[in-house]
C-alpha cells in the first residue's frame, strides 16, 4: 500500500498493491497492521455502500458535526466517481479550499477524508458502487450538507445537471452553513 499525501492536510490517496493474473486481481482493501505501519486511522465502526444507478449522479457535499464527525476512507469497487473534499476547518491555511480525484474500478486508489472535511462524489459511469469505512457512526442529527454547486467554492464538477436526492438539493450554501470544527488538529506546516 502506497500513501500519497494531498496539499489539503491529512487527505491522502491510498494505493493498495494488487496482484494481477489470469482470473483477474487480488487486493487488500484494509489490512489493520499495514494501516497502523502507515499512520492510518484502524478502527473503523461502520462500512457502507451506494449504488449510484446513472452515470451523473451527485452525493454531497455531507459531513457530520462533532462529537459524530467522521474519518472515511472511500473506494470504487465498479464505475468511476470524480471525489471532491473540502477543508471545513476554520483554522486550516487551506480552509475553504476544495480537491477532486478520480477514483475507478480500474486504479483501485482510496481516498481518506478526514474529520472536519465535507465529502461528495459525482458518478462517472452508469452502475458505480462505491464502498466506505467510517470511524464514528452515522447520526442524522449531526448530518449536515452544503449545496454542491456553492458559489464561493466553485467546485470544478464533471457535470452541470447532476441527477440528486431531495435532501441534497436543500443544502444550505457554505456561508450559511453549521460549522464546528474549530477544535479538530489542523498540522500547520
Ligand atoms: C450515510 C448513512 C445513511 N443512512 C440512511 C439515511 C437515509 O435514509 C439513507 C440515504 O442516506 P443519504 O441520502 O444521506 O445517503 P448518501 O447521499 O449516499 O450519503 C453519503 O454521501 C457520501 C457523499 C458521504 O460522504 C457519506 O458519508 C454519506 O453522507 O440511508 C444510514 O442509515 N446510515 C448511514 O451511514
Amino acid at each position: 500500500m502506497k500513501v500519497i499525501e494531498s496539499s489539503l492536510n491529512g487527505v491522502k490517496l491510498l494505493q493498495p498493491t494488487v496482484y494481477g493474473d489470469q482470473r483477474g486481481f487480488f487486493l487488500e482493501s484494509f489490512n489493520e497492521r499495514s494501516f497502523e505501519d502507515l499512520g492510518l486511522e484502524t478502527k473503523y465502526v461502520q462500512d457502507n455502500h451506494s449504488l449510484s444507478e446513472e452515470a451523473g449522479t451527485l452525493r454531497g457535499l455531507h459531513y457530520q458535526l462533532n462529537p459524530k464527525a467522521q474519518l472515511k476512507v472511500v473506494r470504487v469497487i465498479t464505475g468511476a466517481i470524480y471525489d471532491v473534499v473540502v477543508d471545513l476547518r476554520k483554522e486550516s491555511p487551506t480552509y475553504k479550499q476544495w480537491k477532486g480525484y478520480i477514483l475507478n474500478q480500474y486504479n483501485h486508489r482510496m481516498l481518506v477524508v478526514p474529520k472536519g472535511f465535507a465529502h461528495g462524489f459525482c458518478t462517472l459511469t452508469r452502475g458505480t458502487n462505491v464502498c466506505y469505512k467510517v470511524d464514528e457512526y452515522y447520526s442524522s442529527e449531526h448530518d449536515r450538507g452544503i449545496i454542491w454547486n456553492d458559489p464561493e467554492l466553485r467546485i470544478d464538477w464533471p457535470v452541470k445537471e447532476p441527477i440528486l436526492s431531495n435532501k441534497d438539493q436543500l443544502h444550505p450554501m457554505l456561508k450559511d452553513a453549521e460549522i464546528n470544527f474549530e477544535s479538530e488538529e489542523v498540522q500547520v506546516l
